[in-house]
């Protein structure tokens, strides 16, 4: 097995360009390596080139230049093995409407090879809860079992890699919920390696392992989900006084806000000075507390931070 489920080397995508505009550079040369085994989250602001590596990956674009490894297979010199390697679950929901979610899997094992004997129709129908529905149109489906559907598609042939673009896009808490708990089992038991895009950054908080953000088709960072959020030097302690103070200390390099319910956050600088201080400063000023708590920076911190231009 590779160390690394996708290597991307020097990959540039430039799309020609329509009528008046000009050629648009959607990838500017990304390096990324996705390491085997991994819930690897890959964020960015709209439009900064993710579903054209997810559509590379998928063998729907093709890259201007550069290299793209799967599962240790050039896509290049290897077009079958890598494609055989990965399994996409699209952000769009184009499923044949005249086909039942039975028929659609067994028409994707047949495209992928898959031997009658070695399909796994019924399993796949369970874990994604349609087996009631196995021999219903499509078309009568739900949005939210279409979207279940399309994740069955993707594994159809067992892939190593999962890609999931945006898959709870729009979706409602339960389904997010069934989809995460059956790609951390795919994770944790089979040991797949998943690859998600999500405007949720508190989902990727949660679910990514490691992380990389691009925007404007250039990588702007790659690293695990608990360095990245240790990144940002800001905090916030807050606290809620006994009693309405008649007066706040003055901290240096410290900005005070009053919160609703009496609250006062102290935001600062975990490099300039501590909690320890920023309460001694109260006791000080003769205000006694009822309640103390920090707050850490989230992602959405990281990722505003990072993308801002
Ligand atoms: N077929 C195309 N022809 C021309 N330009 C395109 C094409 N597809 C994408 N682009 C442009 O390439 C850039 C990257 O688009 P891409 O869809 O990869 O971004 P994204 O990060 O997936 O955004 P979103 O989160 O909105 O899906 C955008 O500026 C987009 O307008």
């Amino acid at each position: 097995m590779s160390q690394n489920a996708i290597e991307f080397k020097g990959v540039t995508k430039t799309y020609a360009g329509q009528g008046k505009s000009g050629p648009k550079h959607a990838l500017k040369g990304i390096d990324l390596t996705i390491p085997a085994g991994s819930i690897f989250g890959l964020l960015g602001p709209n439009g900064a080139g993710k579903s054209t590596m997810i559509n590379i990956l998928a063998g729907l674009v093709n890259k201007t230049s550069g290299k793209v490894g799967i599962w240790g297979f050039d896509q290049d010199v290897n077009p079958r093995q890598s494609r055989a390697a990965i399994g996409v679950m699209p952000q769009e929901l184009n499923l044949d409407p005249f086909f039942s979610p039975r028929g659609a899997l067994e028409v994707q094992a047949g495209l992928y090879g898959v031997p009658k004997s070695e399909r796994r129709t019924d399993e796949i129908l369970e874990m994604i809860g349609l087996t009631d529905k196995a021999d219903a149109y499509a078309r009568s489906l739900s949005g939210g079992m279409r979207r279940r559907l399309l994740l069955g598609k993707a594994l159809v042939h067992r892939p190593h890699i999962l890609v999931l673009d945006e898959p709870t896009a729009g979706v409602d808490i339960e389904l997010r919920q069934m989809l995460w708990r059956n790609v951390r089992r795919l994770n944790e038991e089979d040991g797949m390696t998943i690859i998600l895009t999500t405007h949720y950054l508190e989902e990727a908080q949660q679910m990514c392992d490691e992380i990389a953000i691009i925007n404007h088709g250039e990588m702007v960072v790659r690293d695990t989900t608990a360095n990245l959020l240790g990144r940002l030097d800001a905090k916030t302690l807050v606290i809620t006084p006994e009693a309405e103070p008649s007066h706040l200390p003055t901290i240096e390099g410290v900005k005070i806000s009053q919160r609703p319910g009496g609250k006062i956050a102290f935001d600062f600088n975990r490099s300039a000075t501590t909690p320890g201080a920023i309460l001694d400063a109260v006791r000080d000023a003769g205000i006694s507390l009822r309640d103390v708590a920090t707050e850490e920076p989230d992602l959405e911190d990281v990722f505003l931070a990072l993308t801002h231009s």
